[in-house]
């Protein structure tokens, strides 16, 4: 789903499906992952919600109890990003205090179509602290690299010991993420 919460990582843990898997070959959306952090399986539960503006009081509801929500939109369509922070004006209000929120450019792979700029994506995420990377559902880049580094946050606050490093989702997406070859020329 682009420029919405579009998969979200609930507190039970349990195995639900709303909607069909896109076609591309990686999911970003709409199945349900195992994880596995340190050697502890993580199970997270994906719930892909509609976008469009009309489905908004619905979507309250599937994203009121999430621990992550991972925001995405399409980087050849420049509504989805417009869209992006009435979205995260919606979470302030009804997501949990502390939800995990991760933001993602999609559709990394169509360079010849891009209308956003990877760097409009980085300012973004900056603006609202959190952590961004362009993804392709198609190509599969970066996508496990988004659950993993959900999993690893929700893992680290829920066993977090007193010695333990904290764990900085933000670096860490940094530090492990892939870039386009493609966007230089923007
Ligand atoms: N090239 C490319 N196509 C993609 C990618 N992700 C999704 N698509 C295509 O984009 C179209 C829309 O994908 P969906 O997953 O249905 O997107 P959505 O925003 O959830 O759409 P709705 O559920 O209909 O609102 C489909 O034709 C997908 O095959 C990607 O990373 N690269």
């Amino acid at each position: 789903m682009t420029g919405t919460p579009g998969a979200a990582a609930s507190r039970d843990g349990e195995a639900h499906e709303r909607s069909p898997p896109c076609s591309p070959s990686y999911d970003l959306t709409g199945k349900n992952k195992v994880v596995t952090v340190d050697g502890t399986r993580v199970k997270l539960q994906i719930w892909d919600t509609a976008g469009q503006e009309r489905f908004r009081s619905v979507t309250h509801a599937y994203y009121r109890d999430a621990q992550a929500l991972l925001l995405l939109y399409d980087i050849t369509n420049k509504s989805s990003f417009d869209n992006i922070r009435a979205w995260l004006t919606e979470i302030h209000e009804y997501a949990q205090r502390d939800v995990v929120i991760m933001l993602l450019g999609n559709k990394a792979d169509v360079s010849n179509e891009r209308m956003i700029r990877m760097e409009d994506g980085e300012t973004l995420a900056r603006e609202y602290g959190v952590p961004f990377m362009e993804t392709s559902a198609k190509t599969g880049m970066n996508v496990e690299l988004a659950f993993l580094a959900i999993a690893k946050e929700l893992k680290y606050r829920a066993g977090r010991q007193a010695n333990e490093p904290s764990f900085q989702i933000r670096d860490y997406v940094e530090s492990q993420r892939q870039r386009p070859s493609c966007c230089s020329f923007l």
